[in-house]
């Protein structure tokens, strides 16, 4: 089975503005309320690819009651802790000129909360497969990442970490499957700017040297990098399109590599390309990736 992790999910709050304008009244021509945080977004797509999945993490409020009613309607599996204070968080995500994203802060956390999505973990079992991914709320303890990684090693649950700096650089030494940086997230642990495909290959290598077993790193419309336990390299440009509303672009790219590594028999080649091209596929609609648009870049690319 399947398993994400949302510490902190969000109602996405997803508008168009033509030119927008600071310090101005802007009207929106168009909106969506989609429930998100990544891996609620890596469930969605996952489903939408034809994988089953069980969404994990913390919900409050009519915020948190909107998101569970969203995943119900799309058949999305769900093990979520309701937490008694606060709300989940709403995002606000603005596409005008350039992208601009703010994002809330979510509902008081308590340490029993804690408890009972670790006695969550707690099932998981060897063949099994662990999303986890995004920011730790406020309310958190910030090694949480870790405490997980630990809790469940010797398991033979093979985990993937979508998360930044020290949330991510704490967990390699616990050998996830897989981590999914992007470039800047990945030049960040290193002081260093990357920007070309190439240019990634010697930073994605140290990670694997610490721990990381594959390391995909995203690029956005410059493509993506794979390093793989294999030894293998492979790297690509994206497939060219429109670009609509890359929110859940990263964890589409989660969901399709995940999908494309278990259809191909574990073929790196073969999830590498199901991972761009779902990660262009939501970039290049308003909500996430569907099968249909995948198999369409997928034959357009081939
Ligand atoms: N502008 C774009 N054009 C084409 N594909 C894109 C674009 N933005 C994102 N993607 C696809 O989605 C993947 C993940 O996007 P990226 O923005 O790097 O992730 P994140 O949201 O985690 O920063 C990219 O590797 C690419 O396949
Ligand atoms: O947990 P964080 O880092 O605040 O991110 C949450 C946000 O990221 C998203 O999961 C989108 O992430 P990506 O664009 O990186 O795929 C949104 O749905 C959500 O609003």
């Amino acid at each position: 089975m399947i398993y994400t992790v949302t510490f902190n999910p969000s109602l996405d709050y997803i508008v168009k503005v033509d030119d927008l304008a600071l310090g101005a009244v802007n009207r929106v021509s168009s909106e969506v309320i989609m429930a998100g945080g990544k891996g609620i977004n890596v469930s969605i797509v996952l489903k939408n690819l034809g994988h089953e999945s069980r969404a994990l993490g913390f919900l409050a409020g009519f915020t948190g009651d909107e998101i569970a009613r969203q995943l119900e309607e799309r058949g999305v599996a769900c093990d979520f802790i309701r937490v008694k204070e606060g709300m989940s968080r709403i995002n606000v995500k603005i596409a005008s000129q350039q992208e601009t994203e703010v994002n809330g802060m979510g509902p008081d956390i308590e340490s029993s909360d804690v408890e009972a999505l670790f006695d969550r973990l707690d099932a998981l079992a060897a063949g099994d497969i662990l999303i986890i991914s995004g920011s730790v709320p406020a309310a958190l303890p910030q090694d949480i990442y870790e405490r997980i990684l630990a809790r469940l090693e010797g398991r033979g649950v093979d985990i993937v970490v979508d998360a930044t700096r020290d949330l991510l650089h704490n967990v390699l030494a616990y050998r996830p499957f897989l981590i999914k940086p992007n470039n800047h997230e990945l030049g960040d642990i290193f002081g260093v700017e990357l920007s070309r495909r190439e240019e990634v290959v010697p930073y994605a290598k140290m990670l694997q040297e610490r721990g990381a077993r594959n390391v995909l790193v995203s690029m956005a419309g410059e493509g993506a990098v794979l390093v793989g336990e294999d030894g293998s390299v492979i790297m690509s440009e994206s497939p060219r399109g429109q670009v609509v509303n890359s929110v859940g672009a990263g964890d589409s790219m989660v969901a399709g590599f995940v999908a494309g590594y278990l259809e191909g028999d574990g073929s790196f080649e073969r999830a590498f390309r199901m991972g761009l091209c779902t990660g262009s596929a939501s970039a290049f609609s308003l909500e996430l990736a569907t099968r249909d648009d995948v198999e369409a870049l997928l034959a357009a690319s081939a």
